[in-house]
């Protein structure tokens, strides 16, 4: 469903080139929970955003559910959702009329969009939030109306950016319970994060980025075969060294 083939970026600073995405490849199905990890810098953000079509690669293609994103950005953006823990919010619109808006962008028709609004709250318990002004929102009704947003033109395919980062122990809780849903519902679900602890309960299979590079690539027991180690930040302590510490653990 999302296809990465050696997805390449270099950036220009000052005088010398660095590369931050180096010939990345992977493929996620439906129903399958793909993470994205790697310490800070690693090159998770820019991926993501060659992905979206946001930045464009210098080498390498990505495409979704067959469309590749630099030859058919409109189809491969109405086939992607998108998450982020820096989403903003319209705060003079009311949560449904929000959700409505953004169903309207991706072209979804009117009477669609209202039973999809109405299923979707229902399924991340936003039912009673509708009528209220999305600028009086505390930041967990919040998070549950942006996970609802990255929904609501039903995409085959979600791409999660630091999911949990900020968030309280119930926020969390939100995410995996919104992860739930998109397993029944079939996405395949890219989650980006630094987070290896939440990344091994979420995940189905894990992408290590190191320097830019994909340096593991599978299924945890892959993953433990493959390097001896039981767990991600043991593996990650290998690959990095001292530079785990950046790594978030807790
Ligand atoms: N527009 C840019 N110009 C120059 N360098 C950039 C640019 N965007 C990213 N980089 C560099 O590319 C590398 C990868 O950055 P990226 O944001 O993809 O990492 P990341 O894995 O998402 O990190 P984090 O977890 O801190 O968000 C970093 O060294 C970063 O400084």
């Amino acid at each position: 469903m999302l296809e990465v083939q050696s997805l390449t970026k270099h950036f220009q600073v000052g005088d010398t080139t660095m590369t931050a995405v180096d010939g990345v490849s992977f493929n996620i199905a439906r129903g399958e929970v793909f993470g994205l990890l790697g310490p800070n810098g690693a090159g998770k953000t820019t991926t993501v955003r060659m992905i979206l079509g946001l930045l464009d690669p210098d080498g390498g293609w990505a495409s979704v559910d067959g469309f590749r994103t630099a030859d058919q950005p409109i189809a491969v953006k109405s086939r992607l959702g998108f998450v982020s823990a820096s989403d903003g919010i319209y705060p003079w619109l009311t949560v449904r009329e929000m959700l409505l808006y953004f169903a309207d962008l991706y072209g979804v028709d009117a009477a669609l969009a209202s039973e999809r609004c109405e299923h979707l709250a229902d399924r991340m318990d936003i039912q009673h939030l509708l009528d209220r002004r999305a600028g009086v929102l505390s930041t967990g009704q919040r998070q549950r109306v942006t996970l609802v947003r990255g929904l609501i033109h039903d995409p085959p395919v979600m791409l999660l950016d630091e999911p949990t980062r900020g968030l309280d122990v119930v926020g969390v809780q939100t995410i995996f319970e919104y992860m739930e849903i998109l397993r029944d519902a079939g996405k395949a679900v890219v989650v980006c994060t630094h987070r290896l602890d939440e990344a091994e309960r979420l995940c189905d299979r894990f992408g290590l980025l190191h320097n830019g590079q994909l340096k593991h690539c599978g299924s945890m027991q892959q993953l433990r075969d493959e390097t001896g180690r039981q767990n991600l930040v043991d593996i990650f302590v290998d690959l990095i060294g001292d530079g785990a510490g950046s790594v978030a653990v807790e």
